[in-house]
């Protein structure tokens, strides 16, 4: 090449001033052509390199250095950097290493700031660099730039990767003779591979994992004492004995190693020098690695700060899945590229039934435990691509990326057999259900809100359709979800403005056919609905917390009317009341029947309060409690609807009833289907072992009536003897009901075989 065979020393040397300045100067000059081989280079650069010229021109510049035509980085280490960059950056003014490490055979390693620059004017550009040897005092300047440069990166939050990686490469080119190594420790056992840029991969592999100890190597060590442990001959170190051939094998004789430690002391991973020779470390390396362990703490702990930021507002706490915002943001990903690929996108609402009652029945705690159960089943049918999120509550919410109608009917499927597995909590056998709604883009939507609305809407209908089901959306969905918040609204105003009534529904002695007593009934007249079923609105108002005071307004207004009765001369016997799960949550209950008995002069004993199989379900110290005082207080407990809640009776045992109400479904087919008979009868046998009295629901004919009475139920309520009514009705009902029996009871008299009294 026309430059490196001496026309670059002629051009430069004519002049013996410039001569004289370039061969004495202490700064390295180096001339290198478009390919990265040297052309030429000053007598300091020589020097640094270790090849000292040949001949009596050996200080001089030019061909006789022994430098021309080698390669640029085969002396120079620019940290990584390829001469191809170097080159197009020098053309482009773009970033250029700004340090690099001369390599010299037998040399110490000299690192070196360097400046760049484009030479013209010759046939072809040339790249000129001079480059300007560390002193200690620039050292420890590199030091304050390495501190500085890196707190800068964790600033810009940067990796805990990128800024590790950054941290051993500056080190390594301040102080070219180490080689750097961080680990995190994990659990507090073991070492895990952090950053090592420049120690062979299979090293870092085959100590990746490490369990810390008193003696396993230098950074084993270190973490398990949490102090520093300097090791300057690894081949007779006993701290290596069992790593020793591994690291001689990858050619590293020494390593000092200190503990990365956090701001409560405790240790957080180490950060280690190794040495190609048997090396102590000078004073300019500890101070190195002061700093160091300073910067990778700091580096550590902000990044763990930042983890853990991350996740509290991007996962739910309790089940460490996606949040909702964490949900719609991977949604609207999901959406904006299903609208270039045309791909659906499926979302799925899934709602725990009966979740409130478990929370608020057997505490909040076994609700918790029932809601990671959950997750944890539900994750394992999702793969990565797809999202679970917790909305909050029993509400969890899937993101199904190209997922159609089809296979979101198959994925719904698999959900429903997944939960369905039972689940043991405080000492109950649960077995979960949920209802699921489906929205499907772009038929159900384009936007995440407009979906999740969707799916909601179709996860009510599931509910409605009796729960334990998946639904998919359609359009006229929507307006039911608007009458659900429209019915809120208007339920949360209704008790103010005088919305609700009572009905009274009689139950009757079978075998007399006297009155036993009359069970109260609300009802609620919207005025723009007209009568909206309380089926309808009561499980609503558990739903949106208004149960307390709808059961509250019921008690008062009930016991009220039977003592306005009683003060009329009508006789009633008692009054059953209809009471919420919800409402023996919380704890005044037992208060207030107390201070409406005594408001009324009601005797405890009149007053039955009817719950359901669900609340004998409840491990709550404070339902136990409050049940017990009811009774102690001589209210009666009846259990409603029997016989189709839980499989287990034991409660029937454990807690104070006086009384079962065979639920309406089993009279219903009595006499109809044979097959009914059977477990009507069981129940009435039950209630009598356990000395309760047997309630039948739902009588609407007298071969039920009459069949009830032959098995040995005692009571019935049903619309074969009246329909619910309001209190003036009820008053005509029962003096036409009365006046009834009395003369039936006169006909039965008056036959010869009259044997037994009422
Ligand atoms: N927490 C409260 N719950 C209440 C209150 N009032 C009612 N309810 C509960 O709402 C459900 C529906 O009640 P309702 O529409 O009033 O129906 C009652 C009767 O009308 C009906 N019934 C009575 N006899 C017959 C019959 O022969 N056939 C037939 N098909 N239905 C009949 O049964 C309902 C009474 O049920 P129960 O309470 O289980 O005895 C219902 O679950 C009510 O409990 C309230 O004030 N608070």
């Amino acid at each position: 090449m026309e430059l490196a065979d001496g026309t670059l020393d002629a051009a430069v040397m004519s002049d013996p001033l410039i001569r004289a300045t370039v061969e004495q100067c202490g700064t390295g000059l180096v001339w290198v052509g478009a390919d990265g081989v040297i052309v030429s280079a000053n007598p300091c650069f020589v020097r640094w390199a270790g090849r000292p010229a040949r001949g009596s021109a050996g200080h001089g510049i030019g061909p006789g250095t022994g430098l021309v035509g080698r390669p640029l980085l085969s002396v120079l280490d620019l940290g990584g950097w390829e001469w191809p960059s170097v080159w197009a950056s020098l053309y482009d003014e773009g970033a250029l290493p700004g340090a690099g490490t001369i390599r010299a055979p037998r040399a110490e390693p000299v690192p070196v700031d360097l400046h760049w620059q484009l030479l013209t004017g010759f046939s072809e550009p040339i790249a000129f660099c001079q480059m300007q040897g560390f002193e200690e005092r620039e050292r420890a300047n590199a030091i304050a730039r390495l501190q500085q440069d890196v707190l800068e990166l964790v600033a810009a939050g940067r990796s805990l990767k990128l800024v590790l990686d950054f941290l051993c490469r500056q080190v390594e080119t301040c102080a070219p003779e180490v080689t750097c190594s961080v680990l995190l420790l994990e659990n507090g056992r073991s070492l895990r591979h952090a950053a090592a840029p420049s120690l062979p991969t299979a090293y870092s592999a085959a100590i990746d994992g490490t369990q810390i100890g008193p003696s396993v190597g230098s950074c084993g060590t270190a973490a398990w004492r949490g102090a520093p442990v300097e090791v300057s001959d690894i081949a007779t170190d006993p701290l290596w004995a069992n790593y020793r051939d591994l690291a001689l094998s990858h050619g590293l004789a020494a390593c000092w190693s200190h503990p990365i430690k956090g701001r409560d002391a405790r240790v957080l991973g180490t950060f280690a020098l190794y040495y190609r020779e048997s090396h102590g470390a000078t004073a300019f390396h500890r101070r190195m690695l002061e700093a160091c362990v300073h910067l990778c703490a700091l580096a550590i702990e902000h990044d763990r700060a930042r983890a853990e930021i991350n996740r509290l507002a991007f996962y739910d706490t309790l089940t460490g899945l996606p949040n909702r915002q964490l949900l719609k943001d991977r949604a609207t990903a999901a959406l904006a590229l299903a609208g270039r690929t045309r791909q659906p996108v499926t979302l799925m609402f899934l709602d725990l039934d009966r979740f409130k009652i478990i929370n608020d029945s057997l505490g909040h705690a076994a609700g918790d435990r029932l809601l990671v159960e959950v997750a944890t089943r539900l994750t394992r049918l999702f793969p990565d691509g797809d999202t679970l999120a917790r909305l909050g509550g029993d509400e969890f919410v899937a993101l199904l990326p190209g997922c159609d109608a089809a296979h979101a009917s198959l994925v719904a499927e698999r959900i429903l057999a997944a939960l369905s597995q039972p689940i043991t909590i405080a000492d109950l056998t649960l077995t979960p259900t949920a209802s699921v709604g489906i929205a499907v883009h772009p038929d159900d939507g384009h936007d995440f809100d407009t979906l999740l609305r969707q799916a909601d809407a179709a996860m009510y209908r599931a509910k409605q359709a009796g729960r334990n089901r998946c639904h998919f959306y359609r359009r006229d969905m929507n307006e039911q979800a608007v009458r659900r918040l429209e019915m809120e609204a208007a339920l949360r105003e209704a008790l103010d403005r005088g919305e609700f009534t009572l009905n009274f529904q009689p139950q009757i002695r079978l075998e007399s056919r006297r009155l036993y007593r009359v069970e109260a009934l609300i009802r609620w007249t919207h005025p723009r609905w007209g009568a909206v079923s309380p089926v309808e609105f009561i499980p609503l108002a558990e739903e949106c917390g208004l149960i307390d005071r709808i059961d509250s307004w019921v008690l008062e207004s009930s016991v009220a009317q039977l003592a306005r009765w009683r003060a009329a001369g009508v006789t009633v016997p008692g009054m059953a009341v209809n009471m919420s799960p919800v409402r023996f949550a919380h704890g005044d209950l037992v208060e207030q029947v107390r201070q409406v008995l005594a408001a009324a002069q009601v005797p405890p004993g009149d007053l039955t309060l009817e719950i359901t199989e669900r609340l004998m379900m409840t491990e709550e110290v404070g339902v136990h409690d409050a049940l017990d005082a009811l009774n102690d207080l001589g209210v009666m407990l009846s259990i409603d609807d029997f016989g189709t809640g839980y499989s287990s009776l034991s409660y029937l045992k454990r807690f104070p009833v006086g009384e079962l109400k065979i639920d309406r479904s089993f009279v219903k087919e009595l006499d109809i289907d044979a097959a009914n008979r059977p477990l009507v009868r069981a129940m009435i046998q039950i209630g009598q072992s356990l000395g309760l009295t047997v309630v039948a629901e739902g009588v609407e004919r007298e071969t039920q009536s009459r069949m009830l009475k032959a098995d040995g139920c005692c009571m019935g309520q049903g619309y074969h003897y009246a329909r619910p009514m309001d209190a003036d009705a009820f008053v005509d009902w029962l003096r036409a009901w009365d006046a009834q029996v009395a003369e039936q009871d006169k006909q039965n008299c008056a036959l010869p075989d009259c044997g037994f009294g009422l």
